[in-house]
């Protein structure tokens, strides 16, 4: 080592939990400060690393010590307080470096280590017009990239061109061949900046004057703003109410200061109303929004992820991984809905967005301002102890009425002989009605497909997933029959499978099976149907949004993933096909979904200046949640599920860690998590409550047999170390799994 050299420590992206010393030779390219990402050399082998701290006092024998590699960007990926977030993370979600730096750093930005990575593409010759006309002719998607290359100062990704003008590698590789291009691969650190926004819609949008609720509920936001201190605000706002509007303004005076924004939504792709506004709002005056969404190219997400690095950009919009974006001087974050279990990720580490929303804006000294017309139990219990703040916004704007709500007792309605199944004699009539005022009615049931199960009343055989524990659901349109949860499919037999008998029924209705329905009980109407089936088609969603606004469409059939922050004025019913759904699930949430489903489709009816209708049907009109949902009485439903949960010890109470042991044999999972659960209560210091081992409600999923535990715990930093290091002394069979989830949102 030199006397110019320095010395950092770098935790490696590569199974190891400790941060490694490492020596910077004077001179070496890249950066080497804090959230830097380098290459570094690791026994014998490279890998990448984070620079977690400048200096150290590990006591590196001479000779042992290693250089640095080098440094892949200018600037650090991560800022300095997204290295304590990842600390953070690790210990209160049991997860590893190696997944939280995955997790953190897009993968976009950590491949930026293969070489290959930057095929630059530059024009070696420029043509004439002639020459372009003729290649315009000859060869359409040649002339195109030739043109988008030579309108760049810089030399340009391939991925990125391949990703943003849609050609194929043979059209680029025509142009190298005959050197009109010149490709040379390079790490290269500034890569072109690719307008992310350009070809994404844009919509015109003027700031509206706040209304005297929206104004104090900014006002008070803004105070904490300036305060500068860490708050957490719940805008707690009836569905219609302009919360949105109340973020944009608070969104303005940060930018205006000088500050950096994080806005979350739990989908960017199905909130895209959300999405124009604020792009419309802020780069019509200047401000640069990156949005990060799952359509971006590798090229287009580098791009983005540096932008935000450099300051360039200093809003990003996304999903929960946005909550990981290397913003300086952050001042506000937004979740938006925070209230929806999409923030919690579904894999390793499972971190919720929400949670560590408000942890990084506690580390920033930010506001972070949490919104929903359904905000979750655990916020709003916050609000009793933990100091949110809470604005309320209780009219709708305009003093829109919220709608009526009727419940329709689907019990009687069985017994009527006209009534046609599923479907209401109210809200046949209601629809009819919708249809001849030319006015828009949307109609949610959470179950896709067309029926739920498919069984023989000769001989009672149903047919199930070979891989798990489900009926298989029936899609007519592709004549399949599905599993929704591992994907296995197969053909639809028309007869029993088992004793070939030709009765063959179907079970259950799906929103296949009422989009057919409704055709029947509303002829002439325009019926579209939209759930993660058509959602598959890209740009369709966006599409059939499209045409419902401007009232091709006249009803509108999906599952609840499509109720999220629809607004259009002209839509005056609602029906709620099955509200039962989501009460039967095995979760100790049922309640709090159904409630919050209920309130949250009603709400997008009765938006415009005609008033709202919302027709609720149900087996089970006097469930609590779906009273409290009627009468828009969220203290009621509050107090009355506070009280439930207290008693079991569920959260907000405590905290919940489900252990789940899987694997292919059902008799070695279950003799391992047993032999886990003695070991864990001989061995725990820390008084939890254990339940389970058990089987879980879905014991075989994708093949594996899963058992777990559950533990209930009041201080999960504190106490989750003691079990993972239980667990690291705890030997497992190869073939059986096990996963500790932190605050699951997943039950089954
Ligand atoms: N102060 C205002 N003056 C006029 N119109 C407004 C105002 N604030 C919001 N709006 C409009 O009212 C409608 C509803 O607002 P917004 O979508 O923000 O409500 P929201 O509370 O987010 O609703 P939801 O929770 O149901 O999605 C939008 O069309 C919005 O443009
Ligand atoms: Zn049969
Ligand atoms: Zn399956």
């Amino acid at each position: 080592m030199n006397s110019t050299d320095r010395l950092i420590e770098v935790m490696p992206i590569a199974g190891i939990e400790t941060p490694l010393a490492y020596a910077v030779p004077s001179g070496v390219r890249g950066c080497m400060e804090i959230g830097a990402l380098v290459r570094i050399p690791l026994q014998n082998r490279t890998c990448l690393g984070v620079v977690v701290r400048e200096g150290s006092d590990q006591k590196v024998p001479a000779g042992k010590l290693k250089y640095v590699i080098d440094g892949l960007f200018n600037e650090p990926v991560l800022t300095p307080e997204l290295i304590t977030l990842s600390k953070w993370m690790r210990r209160y979600y049991a997860a590893s470096v190696e997944s939280v730096f995955e997790t953190m750093i897009p993968s976009a930005v950590r491949q930026e280590m293969s070489p290959k990575m930057h095929r630059l593409l530059s024009v070696r010759q420029v043509l004439n017009d002639e020459e372009l006309q003729a290649l315009d002719k000859r060869a359409p998607k040649q002339a195109e990239v030739y043109r988008f290359v030579q309108q760049q100062p810089l030399p340009v990704a391939r991925g990125l061109i391949m990703g943003r003008l849609k050609v194929s590698a043979a059209s680029i590789d025509s142009l190298t061949k005959k050197n009109i291009l010149t490709e040379r691969a390079e790490r290269e650190e500034r890569v072109v900046y690719s307008d992310v926004l350009s070809n994404a819609e844009k919509v015109s949008e003027v700031a509206v004057e706040l209304t005297e609720e929206q104004a104090a509920a900014e006002e008070d936001i803004a105070a904490s703003i300036a305060a500068g201190e860490f708050r957490v605000h719940l805008l707690h706002g009836v569905t219609g109410s302009g919360k949105t509007e109340v973020y944009l303004h608070a969104m303005r005076r940060v930018l205006d200061s000088g500050g950096s924004i994080v806005y979350l939504v739990p989908e960017v792709a199905l909130t895209p109303q959300t999405v124009s506004r604020l792009r419309g709002r802020f780069e019509q005056a200047g401000d640069k929004i990156v949005v990060w969404h799952s359509h971006l190219s590798n090229g287009e997400r580098l791009d983005a992820w540096m932008t935000l690095a450099r300051g360039e950009a200093r809003v990003v919009v996304g999903a929960r991984s946005a909550i990981f974006a290397p913003i300086q001087n952050l001042r506000l974050v937004v979740v938006d809905e925070e209230h929806e279990p999409a923030y919690k990720q579904a894999e390793t580490p499972r971190y919720h967005g929400r949670d560590v929303a408000v942890y990084r804006a506690m580390l920033s000294k930010a506001v972070c301002v949490l919104g929903s017309a359904t905000p979750s139990l655990e916020s709003l219990y916050n609000i009793q102890t933990k100091n949110y703040r809470v604005n309320r916004l209780t009219k709708r704007i305009d003093d829109r009425q919220l709608p009526i709500v009727h419940l329709v007792d689907m019990r009687r309605e069985r017994l009527n002989p006209d009534g046609s199944a599923n479907i209401s004699a109210m809200l046949a009539e209601k629809l009819q009605d919708r249809q001849d005022k030319a006015e828009q009615s949307i109609l949610f049931l959470n179950r896709r497909g067309y029926s739920s199960s498919m069984n023989c009343p000769d001989c009672g055989f149903v047919a199930m997933c070979e891989h798990c524990d489900v009926m298989l659901t029936y899609h007519r349109p592709e004549q399949q029959l599905k599993c929704h949860i591992c994907g296995f499919h197969q053909p639809a037999p028309s007869g029993c499978p088992q004793c070939k008998s030709s009765k063959v029924r179907w079970r259950g209705y799906g929103t296949q099976r009422i989009e057919e329905v409704i055709g029947k009980i509303v002829p002439g109407a325009k019926i579209v149907r939209l759930d993660t089936d058509t959602m598959s088609k890209k740009n369709l969603f966006r599409k059939i949004l499209g045409d419902f606004r401007t009232g091709k469409i006249d009803i509108l059939i999906g599952t609840q993933m499509i109720a999220k922050g629809l607004d259009f004025p002209n839509v005056t019913l609602v029906g709620l096909v099955d509200a039962d759904v989501s009460l039967h699930i095995p979760d100790f949430r049922a309640a709090e979904r159904t409630f919050q489903l209920l309130v949250q489709v009603s709400g997008r009816a009765g938006r415009g200046d005609k008033a709202g209708e919302v027709v609720v049907q149900t087996l089970m009109p006097h469930s609590p949640p779906i009273q409290y949902a009627r009468q828009a009485d969220f203290d009621g439903f509050l107090d009355a599920e506070l009280e439930q949960r207290r008693e079991f010890n569920y959260p907000p109470y405590r905290h919940l860690v489900r252990h789940l042991f899987r694997g292919r044999n059902p008799e070695k999972v279950q003799f391992y998590a047993e032999q886990w659960a003695k070991k864990l209560e001989k061995e725990l210091t820390e008084p939890i409550e254990i339940r389970g081992p058990v089987a879980a409600p879905l014991e075989k999923m994708k093949d594996q047999y899963r058992f777990h535990l559950w533990y209930f715990v009041g201080n999960v930093s504190r106490t989750l170390p003691y079990i993972t290091a239980i667990r690291d002394a705890f030997k497992l069979d190869d073939d059986v799994i096990d996963v500790l989830d932190v605050d699951p949102v997943d039950m089954v």
